[in-house]
This record gives structure tokens, C-alpha cells and sequence, in this order.
């Protein structure tokens, strides 16, 4: 059997979500101080249990606010589960809010060795794989000019390009495909087949089905935090569709 990547293990997510407008901090930490600010609890996720074996791979589906991001992050342990436990063996590659590292005064090239140097890799690494990142994003005539003058496509472009250098065990990604144009996503699509094709796992949330029948051998369908269904992608996904008509 192989090898277990995740577990998720009966997870709940909770948000504190402040009714109140407060127009400044000042102004809210009076209004906390005094308790007078009223919060509202939210549950986002609700006793999700699932796992992930080497080789398979994840798609998240589910309306609007169903909790698929907030998963999405959990696992990539940028938020904290309020309840339940989540294991991770290996390393991830997070293709989440791409670009969220950079500095978008700085140019195309100076956040490459930013970005490398928040992912943990060296100057040297990052020295050989600049050409390929520049060559990958289609970035070659606007290397040194500060990435505030790109569009959004060209900043996700460049940090899926540097994100993926290396071969993660685990590959994490939130709808990037939707943010840069057909030829890129198709690009991104192949890019990330070859990276399971050495092995890897992706997790992949999306609002395209087809995309994550595609991908994925596996989904996870959510709906107002609950998972309602988990297993094979194909028949995940059927179930969600017809849920819809
Ligand atoms: N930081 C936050 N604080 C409070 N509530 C939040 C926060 N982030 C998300 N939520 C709420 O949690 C619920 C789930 O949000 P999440 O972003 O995980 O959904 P999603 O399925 O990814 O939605 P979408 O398809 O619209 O991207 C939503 O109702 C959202 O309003």
C-alpha cells in the first residue's frame, strides 16, 4: 500500500467574524478593551476527514464559500485547525495567492531571488534556474523592469514559474489556472502532470470539474463546510454536477 501524504483527521475551522465597523485598530481595541465588540463565531469547516496516498491526487470542489480554501490552507499549514488534527509527510510546493511574496517595486528578477529566498532556496540554486524561470514565464523583455507595471496574469506566471523549480512531493494549488490566459494554463496544466508524472501528488482546488477529473484521482466535494462526499474524482465529481441541475 502506498504510503500515506495527508490525513486530515476530523478538522474544524472556525472564524471570528466582527459584526461592528470599527473605522480604525484604535478605535477596535478601545471597543474590545471595554468588551463591546461583538463577534460572531463562524464554523467554515465542520469534521472533515480525509487522506492522501503517494501517487493519488486531490480535487476540491464545492460552491462559493464551501470551505475549500480554507482546507486548502489548513493543509498547507498557513492556518491553524481549531479542532482535529492534520499530518503532512514530505515537502510542499504552496501555488497558493501567488506572487503574495513579492515585492512589487522591486523587478522580475530581483523577486526571483526574494521569492527564493522565502521558499528556502540559495543564491546558487536560484542562479541556475533563473533562465529556465524567465524562460517558462515568458518573461524574457521585462526582466528588469518593476513587476507593479504587470498584469496579473505575468505576476502569476512568474510565481508559478519559480514556485515549481523544484520536484515537491506535494504540489498545493488554488485556482491559479483561472488567473493567466489559455496558453498559460495549458502550460501550467503540463507542468504540473509532469511533476506527478515524477511522482508528485497534487492538491488542486477549482471551480472547473473537467479540470479536476483531468487531474485528480481523487475529490473532495464540500458544501457549507461539511464534506459531503470523497472518492474517486470521476464519480465525485458526477455527484457534484448533478447536484447542480
Ligand atoms: N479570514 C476569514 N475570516 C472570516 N471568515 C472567513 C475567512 N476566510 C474565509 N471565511 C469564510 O469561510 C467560508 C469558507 O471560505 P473559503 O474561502 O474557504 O470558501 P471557498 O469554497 O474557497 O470559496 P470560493 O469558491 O468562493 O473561493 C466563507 O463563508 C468565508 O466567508
Amino acid at each position: 500500500m502506498p504510503e500515506t501524504l495527508i490525513e486530515v483527521d476530523e478538522v474544524s475551522m472556525l472564524y471570528n467574524i466582527s459584526r461592528e465597523k470599527a473605522d480604525n485598530l484604535k478605535e477596535y481595541l478601545i471597543r474590545a478593551l471595554k468588551g463591546g465588540l461583538a463577534i460572531d463565531e463562524f464554523w467554515a469547516l465542520r469534521n472533515v476527514s480525509l487522506r492522501m496516498r503517494r501517487g493519488e491526487s486531490l480535487g476540491i470542489i464545492g460552491l462559493n464559500g464551501s470551505g475549500k480554501s480554507t482546507l486548502l490552507k489548513l493543509i498547507a499549514g498557513v492556518l491553524q485547525p481549531a479542532k482535529g488534527k492534520i499530518q503532512v509527510r514530505g515537502s510542499i510546493a504552496p501555488l497558493i495567492e501567488l506572487g503574495a511574496g513579492f515585492d512589487y517595486d522591486l523587478t522580475a528578477r530581483e523577486n526571483i531571488y526574494l521569492n527564493g529566498a522565502i521558499l528556502g532556496h540559495s543564491r546558487a540554486k536560484m542562479n541556475e534556474s533563473f533562465d529556465e524561470i524567465i524562460s517558462f514565464s515568458e518573461l524574457e523583455d521585462f526582466i528588469d523592469i518593476p513587476i507593479k507595471n504587470f498584469s496579473s496574469g505575468m505576476v502569476a506566471r512568474l510565481g508559478f514559474a519559480i514556485a515549481t523549480i523544484n520536484r515537491p512531493d506535494i504540489l498545493i494549488a488554488d485556482e491559479i489556472l483561472s488567473v493567466g490566459d489559455m496558453k498559460f494554463q495549458k502550460k501550467c496544466e503540463s507542468r504540473i502532470s509532469e511533476i506527478v508524472n515524477h511522482g508528485a501528488s497534487v492538491i488542486y482546488v477549482s471551480h472547473s470539474v473537467e479540470s479536476v477529473k483531468k487531474l485528480c484521482t481523487k475529490a473532495a466535494w464540500l458544501h457549507k463546510g461539511e464534506l459531503v462526499r470523497f472518492g474517486d474524482a470521476n464519480s465525485v465529481c458526477d455527484a457534484y454536477l448533478e447536484s447542480l441541475e
